[in-house]
């Protein structure tokens, strides 16, 4: 297949450009390389040596003796280049993951949401509407999240995407009906994600366009079956306050002596997919596209569900770490459950790599390895949800106003 990976520089973009090309595709990446912009106006790098898209596909030519082809397009601002390069190559099938995924972020100040939500919501938008201006049938598939749904304490599982329910009639009957899953956004980031989720549903009902919107899970891990391959292909590790996400950090924290950052109890429970799995589930869902006419395919990208508070524990069992309880810089609920329905993934033949199984070679393989490159004083997570949060978190890189240290 031809197949454009929009948003392919990216810490999930690139390893499933690789993967994909590996199984013999025509990859094509477009990027604006606004991950890297955003390294240099927060002043971090990622703990990992990373090289130029050029010179990373480059190596992948060398190494393998197949092209990935990189274009430099910004989905959200380059409306007609967009649709030109569509236009020109007409690809089978498209993986959107264009957008600014760290919630953090989106976060920190009005300038910040603003950005967030126009990239955002402009790039999903910008993309189904050059797909129906030039009646392209590619399949659409979306890097969606999780934190879609939001984390409710009743505990009641959650499906995949769609929420059947029984409404009454005005005859006083009971009809059932399924509806998309009612959103419950955390941050700007996570509303963005459900904004686009009514894009996809008015194009694929007005336009018939063929969409598979993924609901991810947080990932972890950073290295996938090809980009072990070469030193140079290695894939992007963040670490920081904004971008790092919860295990990495702790993976990375425990191997520079960094007290653990839990945020309030450590109660929340998310839902985790290695890295690995991500880019095999994206492969799963290409080989599976819905039918023309079809409603938005949703699936829940995830394998296992934890605690944050027990991964905390657990790499401080594993590592000797201590763990630091610190107030949280977000509004979200201290403590809640989250069973999640993932069958039509496992039903598709997935086989999960689990955080037991993974974890330990991680620590020694990129976390101790790249240890050197870390800036302990860009760990902390200072971008505060609200005006009242922010007057009162630890801004202190070492931890000195902390709750407490176990
Ligand atoms: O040092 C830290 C960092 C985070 N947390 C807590 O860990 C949980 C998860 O935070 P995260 O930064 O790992 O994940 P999140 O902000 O939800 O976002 C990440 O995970 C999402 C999937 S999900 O969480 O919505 O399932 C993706 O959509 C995003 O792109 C990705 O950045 C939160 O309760 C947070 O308060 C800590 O306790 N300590």
């Amino acid at each position: 297949m031809k197949i454009a990976v929009m948003g392919g520089d990216g810490f999930i973009g690139w390893p499933t450009s690789l993967h994909l090309s590996d199984a013999g595709h025509d990859v094509h990446i477009l990027d604006n390389l606004s991950r890297r912009w955003i390294d240099t106006e927060l002043g971090v790098q990622s703990l990992t040596p990373m090289d130029s898209i050029q010179e990373r596909t480059r190596i992948w030519h060398a190494e393998t003796g197949r092209r990935i082809h990189f274009n430099l397009i910004d989905l959200a601002k380059d409306y007609e280049l967009l649709k030109n390069w569509l236009s020109e190559h007409r690809p089978d099938a498209i993986i959107h993951f264009a957008e600014q995924r760290a919630a953090p972020y989106s976060m920190k100040s009005d300038r910040h949401k603003n950005y967030t939500v126009n990239n955002n919501v402009s790039a999903t938008h910008n993309l189904l509407n050059a797909l129906t201006e030039l009646s392209l049938d590619a399949h659409l598939i979306h890097l969606g999240t999780m934190g879609v749904y939001g984390y409710s304490t009743v505990g009641a599982a959650i499906p995949e995407g769609y929420l059947a329910v029984g409404i009454e009639t005005a005859g006083g009957e009971t009809v059932s009906q399924e509806i998309l899953y009612p959103s419950n956004p955390g941050s700007i980031y996570h509303m963005t994600k459900c904004l686009d989720q009514l894009l996809f549903q008015f194009y694929a009902k007005n336009d018939g366009l063929r969409i598979t919107d993924l609901h991810q899970g947080i990932v972890w891990g950073t290295h996938t079956e090809q980009t072990r391959r070469h030193a140079q292909l290695i894939n992007r590790f963040d670490y920081d306050g904004d971008y790092g996400t919860v295990l990495n950090r702790f993976l990375i924290q425990a191997a520079i002596g960094y007290p653990l950052t839990v945020h309030g109890t450590g109660g929340q429970t998310r839902a985790f997919i290695h890295i690995q799995d991500s880019v095999r589930c994206i492969e799963l869902a290409l080989k599976n596209p819905p039918a023309r006419g079809a409603r938005v395919e949703i699936f829940n990208q995830m394998t296992e569900t934890h605690r944050v508070r027990d991964l905390a524990e657990m790499i401080a069992r594993i590592s000797g770490a201590t763990i630091a309880w610190l107030p949280n810089p977000r509004k979200e609920a201290a403590e809640n459950e989250l069973i999640v329905r993932n069958e039509k993934f496992r039903n598709l033949g997935l086989e999960p790599i689990t955080l037991e199984a993974g974890l330990l070679g991680e620590i020694v393989d990129v976390a101790k390895k790249f240890a050197y490159r870390v800036d302990r004083a860009r760990v902390p997570a200072v971008s505060a949800w609200t005006r009242d949060i922010a007057a009162t978190i630890n801004h202190d890189p070492e931890g000195k106003r902390l709750k407490s240290v176990s």
